[in-house]
């Protein structure tokens, strides 16, 4: 679906919210996820990021603000939208935005990542959001043509540490070197003020998932802290 420029400008300086339930969860159904996204859009939420080809479908009927796709496939190594077909699938479910893997790993299909983003582009209106991991993942997607750079994958490739809160260090160093696309940060953002500190780092828009849709954290934090 199209993004016009001006629609993505406008994302600038906004919190965009990741609904995704894991396998097994109670609340792993299209329509739950869709009301998730849509309730944080009444917050104030400017986009929304959601996984799963009915997921995205649900989501955008269920809101009006730009959703960014992805479709999980396992869970190590290259599972974020990990191919081309997974990509244009999730181009052809309505996101307006693909969120794959943007990293310098072998893809499961073979192809590289300037060739998938190539894909996406030629045969759908999606833009592509790099997930990144590392400085030198962030350059070459830039290289590769992704529209959008996010910090998704900071401290799950084994190339940066797994910060506590969001990898601020890795913003700042990205943000300096002049992407010339947005920079998203994404990745343990858990507070207000760690979203604050992301944008002040240099991030172009913010991404909270878990700390404002995955209850089942939220709630073990709580309870560790009141058992502690
Ligand atoms: C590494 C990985 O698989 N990240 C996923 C990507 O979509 C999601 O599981 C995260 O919830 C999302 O990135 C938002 O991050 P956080 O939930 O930390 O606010």
């Amino acid at each position: 679906m199209l993004l016009t420029p001006s629609e993505l400008e406008a994302l600038r300086g906004r919190l965009i919210v990741s609904a995704q339930a894991y396998p097994g969860e109670p609340m792993r159904t299209p329509t739950t996820m869709a009301q998730v996204a849509a309730s944080a859009v009444i917050g104030g939420a400017a986009a929304v990021r959601v996984q799963g080809i009915v997921d995205v479908q649900f989501t955008r009927s269920a809101v009006e603000v730009p959703v960014i796709g992805l479709w999980k496939d396992g869970h190590d190594g290259v599972f974020i939208t990990p191919t081309a077909s997974h990509a244009l699938a999730v181009a052809n479910a309505g996101a307006h935005i693909v969120a794959l893997d943007g990293t310098r790993r072998e893809r499961p299909d073979g192809l590289d990542l300037k060739q998938t983003i190539a894909m996406v582009h030629e045969q759908s209106h999606a833009l592509v959001m790099a997930d990144c991991g590392s400085l030198a993942d962030a350059l070459n997607a830039v290289e590769a043509g992704a529209d959008l750079i996010g910090t998704t994958l900071a401290g799950y490739t084994g190339e940066r540490p797994k910060t506590e809160g969001p990898d601020l260090d890795l913003l700042a160093t990205l943000a300096a070197s002049d992407l010339g696309v947005p920079l998203i940060a994404e990745g343990r953002i858990h507070t207000p003020a760690q979203a604050r500190a992301a944008l002040d780092a240099g991030a172009f828009a913010v991404v909270v998932g878990t700390a404002i849709t995955h209850p089942a954290s939220i709630t073990g934090w709580f309870d560790a802290a009141m058992q502690a």
